[in-house]
């Protein structure tokens, strides 16, 4: 699969909309590099960074980080993949995050998944992640092949600190507050494109539809 030209995509949509599972599916389809925000804290979290330990808190909390702490962090990683076509999950979340990344580059484009909050605060609860690589499993949508284990590594799967039903009411009302504005922000520029629904696999189709109009330039 050869990428000709640099493509720069965001995947927005509430905490639970699905985005890590079309991250995954995108990636293997079209070869985007993944960068997902809520992976690479709790990355520096695992490994016990200063950065990690100061925004334990603020995230088992459901709050967002701090802006210019968030920016700095993902705007320095992309730094290193300035020829990479890229799939940016989870950033921006906010206006001034949206401002902070135009400032450096141009998104292509905004895939929005529009999935309702009641069936989110379902699935949340059930989510098992391997903290590593960001893999996600379900009880019911995609149980792993040995229950509480990887796929692919075998190691144990845990049940992430926030995704209890009081914090993910209160990450859902960051959503609503902070993070909705920049869905705004980019259907002003003209380059948000909504997909909306209740289950990933109906609405994996489309994504994968819009991408392959978007992305002529790939070959599989
Ligand atoms: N029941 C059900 N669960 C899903 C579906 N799509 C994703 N999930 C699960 O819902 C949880 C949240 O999905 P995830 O991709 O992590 O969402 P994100 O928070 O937006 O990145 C995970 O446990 C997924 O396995 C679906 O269509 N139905
Ligand atoms: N761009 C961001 N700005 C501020 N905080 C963030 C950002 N991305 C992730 N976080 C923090 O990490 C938490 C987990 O994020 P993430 O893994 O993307 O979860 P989900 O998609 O399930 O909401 C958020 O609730 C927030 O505290």
């Amino acid at each position: 699969m050869v990428l000709q030209t640099i493509f720069r995509a965001v995947i927005m949509g509430p905490p639970g909309s699905g985005k890590g599972t079309v991250s995954a599916r995108i990636t293997k389809t079209f070869g985007l590099k993944h960068i997902s925000s809520g992976d690479l804290l709790r990355a520096n979290i695992k490994a016990k960074t200063e950065l990690g330990l100061l925004m334990k808190s603020c995230i088992d909390q459901g709050q967002l980080v701090p802006d210019d702490v968030m920016s700095r962090l993902i705007l320095s990683d992309l730094k290193a993949m300035d020829q990479t076509s890229w799939l940016l999950d989870g950033f921006p979340r906010t206006v001034s995050q949206a401002e902070a990344l135009d400032n450096v580059y141009r998104v292509d484009t905004v895939i929005n998944l529009d999935v309702p909050f009641q069936t989110i605060k379902q699935r949340l609860t059930s989510r098992w992640t391997h903290l590593p690589s960001g893999r996600v499993y379900n009880v019911d949508f995609n149980p792993p092949k040995v229950a509480g284990l990887d796929d692919v590594t075998g190691e144990p799967l845990v049940q992430r600190d926030d995704d209890t039903p009081e914090t993910v009411m209160r990450r859902l009302k960051a959503y609503e507050t902070q993070t909705e504005p920049v869905l705004e922000y980019y259907r002003s520029k003209g380059v948000l494109e909504v997909f909306s629904g209740t289950e990933t696999n109906k609405i994996w189709p489309h994504v994968q539809a819009f991408l392959h109009k978007k992305l002529p330039a790939v070959s599989q």
